[in-house]
């Protein structure tokens, strides 16, 4: 599948990095306001490309994305140390004013990935200005959170996190909610797994875990000036499901008729996707302290979305 990534900066490049490696696209056109910087990123991807899959890695004008299947929106700004991501909403909704129709005339059957931030608004911005249906204009959503869920319970249990399930829900930002209630480890749940190692999950181990989750984009931005490595594999997971139409479950923002009691709201659930979007969402099990931190983070994504008047 062919594959576009418009914004060559440090996400944009890492998915295409993680695209090339993993065999997830078969052509890959990278595009920004910088066209040198596109040019350069594209072929510095390229040279991976003999020990990989193969894959051509290209840079051009909004006219080479002509019959992607699928195109990463990841132009705009990234957050300063300290930031946090919904301020950066004015600034990239200006950007996706740019974008999005160049991106639509351009490429009139890919499906929309973004990773923009704010992902949920953003994602609620672009499903405005491209009149696609909501399946198909998908955010990353929290499927970094999940990773990093997964990844700091799997290290306190001593497991995989491949073999450690459980979701992060809501917007991708500070107000995320941690699934505790429904997580897995293989088909066990979380509490049984954990007693029969000798690792109980106490308040203090969940403490470290949601605060490891909730601010390892301000540690990193603090130490390296963005995240690119995680996002990037994410973005190139996402298009694996796609172009492989996986039906795979994955935790992906999309605009949602009704979620939590709140309506028309940009927000992650685990969404089922393949070859035409997402599909089915499953609602996940959740404790009334997760129900309610759930119905926040929605309330607080759709008075963001209602200031930009959407
Ligand atoms: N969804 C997620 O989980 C994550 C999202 N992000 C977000 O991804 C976005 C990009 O971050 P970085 O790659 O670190 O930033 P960056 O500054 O390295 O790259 C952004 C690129 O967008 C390009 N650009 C800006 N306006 C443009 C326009 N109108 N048309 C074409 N290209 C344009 C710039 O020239 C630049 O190359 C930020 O909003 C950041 O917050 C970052 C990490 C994780
Ligand atoms: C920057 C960002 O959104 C993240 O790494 O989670």
């Amino acid at each position: 599948m062919k594959v576009g990534i418009v914004g060559a900066g440090m996400v944009g490049s890492a998915a295409g990095y993680a695209m090339a490696l993993t065999g997830a696209a078969s052509r890959i056109v990278l595009v920004d306001r910088d066209a040198a910087l596109a040019q350069a990123q594209a072929q510095d991807i390229a040279h991976a490309v003999p020990f990989a899959s193969a894959a051509v890695v290209e840079a051009g004008g909004y006219d080479a994305l002509a019959g992607a299947g699928v195109v990463v929106l990841a132009a705009g700004v990234g957050q300063k140390p300290g930031e946090s991501r919904l301020a950066l909403l004015e600034r990239n909704a200006a950007v996706f004013e740019d974008v999005v129709g160049a991106v639509r005339a351009a490429a009139p059957r890919a499906i929309l990935l973004i990773a923009t931030n704010p992902v949920d608004v953003m994602t609620h911005v672009a499903t405005r200005l491209s009149g696609l249906s909501p399946g198909r204009v998908i955010g990353s959503g929290t499927i970094l959170d999940t990773a990093r869920f997964r990844m700091l319970l799997a290290g306190h249990l001593g497991l995989a996190p491949q073999s450690v399930h459980g979701y992060v829900l809501g917007e991708h930002g500070d107000s995320e909610v941690l699934g505790w209630s429904g997580a897995r480890v293989g088909s066990e749940p979380l509490a049984s797994v954990a007693a029969q190692l000798g690792a109980a999950i106490t308040a203090d181990v969940r403490a470290r875990i949601d605060a490891g989750v909730r601010g390892a984009a301000y540690r990193i931005i603090a130490g390296k000036g963005a995240t690119n490595y995680g996002i990037g594999a994410g973005l190139a997971r996402i298009v694996r499901a796609i172009g492989r139409d996986e039906q795979a479950v994955l935790s992906l923002s999309v605009v949602t008729p009704e979620a939590a009691g709140v309506r028309d709201v940009a927000l992650s659930l685990p969404r089922v996707v393949g070859a035409g979007g997402v599909g089915t969402t499953l609602m996940p099990t959740l404790d009334a302290a997760e129900t309610r931190a759930l119905a926040a983070s929605a309330a607080l994504l759709r008075e963001t979305a209602g200031a930009l008047g959407l």
